[in-house]
């Protein structure tokens, strides 16, 4: 949401896509939404820049290995900054800029093990909850761009948003998120 309140065009253009729908329910179902292919690269976006768990989990080397000229010895604890490689300027053109066009075209593919962006883990252990997430999160972020129209609070300019990152397992925002919701009325 605050990517999208500080990126007023991608707003816009996700609230079109999603207001697009013709529905009769309240609230968009699952099959409502599942050919978005704006909102899901805009989900997409999102973890490539904010991804909840940074370092993954831990894991620890059951062999020596040499990786690109590193020794990794035998049980050494390993972390996986996906953090840092979802923002890697050899990978990704313009790394800090918010544009979920990079996956329009160009769905990305979280089983693959290309490792661009690995926001759920990979391999054996990939996160198990990762589909049920994914859908969790495009439905919910599509209804409320469905329900509402949304502000930032008191005057905010996109600009001053603070995006300061707290570091922990989880990543979480510093300050508390405050932006302003207000109903649409919708007539079908
Ligand atoms: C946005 C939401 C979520 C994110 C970003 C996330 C991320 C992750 C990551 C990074 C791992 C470690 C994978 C690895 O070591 O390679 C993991 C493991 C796991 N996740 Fe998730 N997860 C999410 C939601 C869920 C949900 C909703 C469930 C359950 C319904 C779940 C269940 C698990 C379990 C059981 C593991 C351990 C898998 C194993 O070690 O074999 N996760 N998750």
């Amino acid at each position: 949401m605050i990517e999208l309140l500080r990126h007023p065009r991608v707003l816009k253009k996700l609230q079109e896509e999603v207001r697009g729908i013709t529905s009769q329910n309240d609230l968009l179902t699952s099959e409502d939404v599942s050919n978005l292919t704006y909102l899901k690269a805009a989900a997409t976006e999102s973890f490539r820049l904010h991804p909840p768990t940074p370092l993954l989990i831990p894991r620890e080397s059951m062999d020596y290995c040499n990786i690109e000229g590193y020794d990794i010895p035998k049980g050494s604890r390993v972390f996986v900054n996906t953090y840092a490689i979802g923002r890697d300027p050899e990978v990704w053109d313009n790394p800090l800029e918010y544009r979920p066009e990079r996956f329009v075209n160009n769905p990305f593919n979280y089983n693959s093990y290309t490792c661009e962006i690995v926001p759920f883990g990979g391999g054996r252990r990939i996160c198990p909850g990762m589909q049920l997430s994914l859908l969790t999160m495009e439905l919910a972020l599509a209804n409320l761009l469905w329900r509402f129209d949304w502000e930032l609070p008191k005057g905010m300019k996109p600009e001053d948003v603070d995006m300061t990152e707290m570091p922990s397992l989880s990543l979480k925002r510093k300050a508390e998120l405050e932006l302003v919701a207000k109903p649409r009325q919708i007539t079908s």
